[in-house]
């Protein structure tokens, strides 16, 4: 039987995944000596992909990966034809709104303007409060759009609160809380149940409380 193939997102979660398999009985001592491969053994029933985390949904979906480990942050940007079956209980951040300390950011009449990473989760979030933004897409460091006078507000993943802090921001609103999931391909979950299930269960049983 092949392994299945399990994309994993690259960065921030790569670190806790390891350690979560190999609690788990696997073994990652590929991972750990990498170099600069991207496709690696995990135990002997698994092959691990190293990829961006969009990324790890598209092959997911195009049904070249049977599961993958992502942010919930993407899989509520990206949505997308997949079952998200476990909550891995790391990479724990949140969405929030956030502004300038002491600006009364729901206060005046006139039209806000909010940067983000996130376009879908901040146009969702201001749509339930039937308030029309106009939103700004910024690839990375969204905290420097109020202080350069481009946007009223950020919508970001906040996790310490440093970044908000140190930058002279402050959290308005929390939007939603954010942490790592494992994913699977539909027909992958159909034709391969089993080994599936087994690799969840296996997870679950050594996830952090
Ligand atoms: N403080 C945090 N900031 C951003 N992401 C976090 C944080 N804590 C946990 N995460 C999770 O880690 C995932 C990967 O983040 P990481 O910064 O490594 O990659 P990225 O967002 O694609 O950024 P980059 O473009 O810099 O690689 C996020 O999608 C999110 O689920
Ligand atoms: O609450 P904190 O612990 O300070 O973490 C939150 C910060 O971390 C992330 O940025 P990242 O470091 O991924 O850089 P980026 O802004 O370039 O995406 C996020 O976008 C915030 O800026």
């Amino acid at each position: 039987m092949k392994p299945l193939r399990i994309a994993l997102t690259k960065g921030r979660l790569e670190s806790s995944t390891a350690k979560l398999m190999e609690k788990a009985g696997l073994d990652c001592s590929a991972l750990h000596d990498k170099g600069r491969r991207l496709i690696l053994p995990v135990g002997d029933s698994l092959e691990a992909v190293l990829a961006k985390a969009g990324d790890v949904i598209t092959y997911l979906e195009h049904g070249v990966c049977d599961l993958g480990v992502v942010g919930k942050d993407v899989i509520m940007e990206r949505g997308g034809q997949f079952f998200e079956i476990l909550d891995l209980k790391f990479g724990k951040c949140g969405f929030a709104l956030a502004a300038p300390k002491g600006a009364d950011f729901y206060g005046g009449y006139g039209g806000k303007t909010i940067a983000t990473k996130y376009p879908n989760v901040a146009r969702r979030f201001f749509q339930g409060k039937n308030m029309d933004v106009r939103v700004i897409k910024i690839e990375g460091s969204v905290e420097l759009a109020p202080l350069l006078g481009l946007a009223d507000g950020i919508v970001d993943l906040v996790e310490t609160g440093a970044t908000l802090r140190e930058n002279g921001l402050m959290v308005v609103e929390p939007v939603a809380e954010v942490s790592a999931r494992l994913i699977v391909n539909a027909a992958s979950l159909k034709l391969r149940k089993g080994e599936i299930e087994d690799l969840a269960a296996r997870l679950e049983a050594r996830l952090d409380k």
